[in-house]
């Protein structure tokens, strides 16, 4: 039996926390956290064997730890680690969302032949807390292990011993340097979360002054800017772990904008349609560039009457048809209107068969529906 101790028993910890109670029933889960009603919750619920407020009264029994809490708090953690006796073939992982900033920190653990390995699975949602967690909540997602932690022979096979820990996941393993982890987020997830905030912020002003913009904000809105929903003390800390990338993307950004603002103040509708005409090109073929790189992409839309038993209907469909649907989302829900539903497959052949299958049943599918 081995004791795996997660450090922030959130919307991360508390699914990696399931997953491993799943795979691994015999192992002894005990969580870390600042909130007792959380710690107490976990408990209850069987969730987790034991609860703590403070990491250093449990660090020392552990076979496995998780730091899953903000980033920020993970760097103080690992600094607290580093100075406390654990075992002597503990690993230590984290989940954080930036990496190079981390991983500087764990050489103080490395020094002292504790191994870390640094990891971040790359999915999620936008709503945080335990009570959002859930033990497929990585199903097919891409999950990092940073290159740079896995320094010999030794860490090489803690990395796999965590793989086959955290199996019940099934998440796709990718290695890749942390230099090159925090690009790529920088562009596809923090850049975004920036621009998602703003947009919102922008527009709050017009939502005061006109509650009716409010009501009006269409899909489009609505879809760019859901994460901003995200928790701000979360994305507080990703930014100011991933400083200096993202100033370079946002200066790059304003460049883009400052080209739109000239065309536009040229009345240049050759450059404008140019912009709108590449981006549709590159957003159309996100599934094919992709591939089963972005599981999330494998998406369906259709209308979906304001009607008792609608969604039973399509579930209904595919269940019969024996097609797995990973995620389901309603976009839009306006009295007495058709709502947008969003399918979420796992590859391509599965949203091939539900859409003949919806559409044999008389349901068409929209938008985005190549
Ligand atoms: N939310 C997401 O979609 C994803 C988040 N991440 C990363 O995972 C980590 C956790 O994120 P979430 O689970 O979404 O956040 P969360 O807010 O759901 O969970 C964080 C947990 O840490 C606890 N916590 C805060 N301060 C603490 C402290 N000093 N000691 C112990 N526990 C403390 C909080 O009470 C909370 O239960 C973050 O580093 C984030 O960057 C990684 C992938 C996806
Ligand atoms: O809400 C969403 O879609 C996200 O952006 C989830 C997410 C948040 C943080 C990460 O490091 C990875 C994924």
């Amino acid at each position: 039996m081995k004791t795996i101790l997660i450090d922030g028993l959130g919307l991360i910890g508390g699914s990696i926390a399931l997953a491993i109670r799943k795979k691994w029933p015999d192992d002894r889960i005990v969580a870390v956290d600042v909130s007792p009603a959380v710690l107490e919750h976990a408990k209850r619920s069987g969730i987790i064997d034991e609860g703590s407020l403070q990491l250093n009264a449990v660090a020392a029994d552990a076979d496995v730890i998780v730091l899953s809490a903000p980033v920020g708090i993970i760097i103080d953690h690992i600094k607290t680690l580093a100075e406390l006796s654990l075992k002597p073939e503990v690993i230590v992982t984290d989940v954080g969302s930036t990496k190079q900033e981390i991983v500087k920190h764990a050489q103080k653990l490395t020094e002292k032949k504790v191994i870390f390995i640094g990891g971040h699975p790359m999915a999620g949602w936008h709503k945080t807390t335990i009570s959002a967690a859930r033990a497929d909540l990585f199903q097919s997602a891409y999950y990092f292990l940073i290159d740079d932690t896995l320094i010999d022979e030794r860490h090489k096979a803690a990395a796999r011993a965590l793989q086959g820990l955290l199996s019940e996941l099934d998440v796709k393993w990718l290695t890749v340097s942390a230099s090159r982890h925090d690009r790529i987020v920088a562009q596809i997830s923090h850049l975004p979360h920036i621009l998602a905030s703003g947009l919102v912020n922008m527009s709050q002003n017009e939502f005061q002054s006109s509650p009716l913009s409010l009501k009006l904000a269409a899909g489009g809105f609505k879809s760019i800017t859901r994460i901003a929903s995200s928790d701000p003390t979360m994305w507080t800390d990703i930014l100011l772990s991933n400083r200096e990338t993202l100033i370079d993307k946002i200066n790059r950004f304003h460049q883009y904008l400052e080209r739109v603002r000239q065309a536009l103040a040229a009345s240049d509708r050759e450059s404008i349609r140019t912009f709108f005409e590449k981006a549709k090109v590159t957003r159309d073929n996100l599934n094919e560039q992709t591939g089963a790189h972005a599981p999330n992409f494998y998406d369906l839309f259709l209308d979906l009457p304001d009607r008792i038993g609608s969604l039973a209907r399509v579930t209904r469909i595919l269940e019969n048809a024996k097609i797995n649907l990973v995620n389901i989302h309603i976009l839009e829900i306006r009295e007495d209107v058709a709502g947008v539903l969003q399918l979420s497959f796992s590859n391509q052949e599965d949203r091939l068969l539900a859409k003949r299958e919806l559409n044999r049943h008389g349901l068409p599918t929209i938008r985005g529906d190549q």
